[in-house]
């Protein structure tokens, strides 16, 4: 079964590899930051969830394939975090977030794509708790000048340079990165797919 992954994360794509799994990467482009002010006033949960229904329901589907579609946000202190984009912010994050904990959402969609036509969906959250390091000041620009922590949710990584500043999580660690392996597992279930069928 061919899966088509919505998404141009160089992380979700190294997960699902390292799992056995080549896909079709099809990047949504989707507006997330409109699609998140047309949801109302949605829960952590149901704003990843959204964002990544809509990723899956935006890219060119095969006439027989599943279609993966993911977001990522850090819940901190009943804020929901995205991506800092720029130094400042990601610098103003870490000072927030360094020694304390929070929570890495990573909402997941499953498509089952069947004669063209979506016949049948799957989509829930998962939630990983994340333990923050305490980065010195020198460390902490250190990390900064990498420009790593300017494009991943949170501002931070558990597998790349950040992870000297990660204490420790409880939970998934692959849905941290971007793609929670056994959840997507279960959520392919659902449709019927067992993920032998993808390696
Ligand atoms: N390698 C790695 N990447 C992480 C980690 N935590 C978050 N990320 C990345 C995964 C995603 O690429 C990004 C979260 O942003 P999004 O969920 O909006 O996905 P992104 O915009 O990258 O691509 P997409 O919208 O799916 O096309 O942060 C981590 O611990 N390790």
């Amino acid at each position: 079964m061919r899966l088509i992954l919505a998404s141009q994360s160089p992380a979700r794509l190294s997960v699902l590899r390292a799992a056995g799994v080549e896909p079709v990467v099809r990047v949504s482009g989707v507006d997330e930051d409109a699609l998140v002010a047309s949801l109302g006033d949605p829960t952590p949960e149901q704003t990843v969830v959204a964002l990544s229904e809509a990723k899956a329901e935006a890219v060119e589907h095969d006439d027989e394939c599943v279609v993966v579609g993911c977001d990522s946000m850090l819940l901190f202190e009943g804020e929901l975090l995205g991506k800092p984009g720029t130094t400042e912010v990601a610098r103003e994050r870490w000072r927030r977030i360094a020694g304390k904990s929070g929570e890495l959402i990573t909402g997941h969609t499953v498509l089952k794509v069947s004669g063209g036509v979506v016949v049948d969906r799957a989509s829930a959250a998962e939630s990983t708790t994340v333990r923050f390091g305490t980065p010195s000041d020198e460390e902490l620009e250190a990390y900064l000048a990498t420009g790593e922590p300017l494009h991943v949710a949170g501002a931070f990584t558990i597998d790349g340079l950040g992870g000297w500043f990660i204490d420790g999580i409880d939970g998934d660690h692959t849905s941290v990165i971007g793609i929670s392996l056994p959840l997507t597992r279960k959520l392919l279930g659902r449709l019927g797919v067992p993920v032998s069928t993808l390696w």
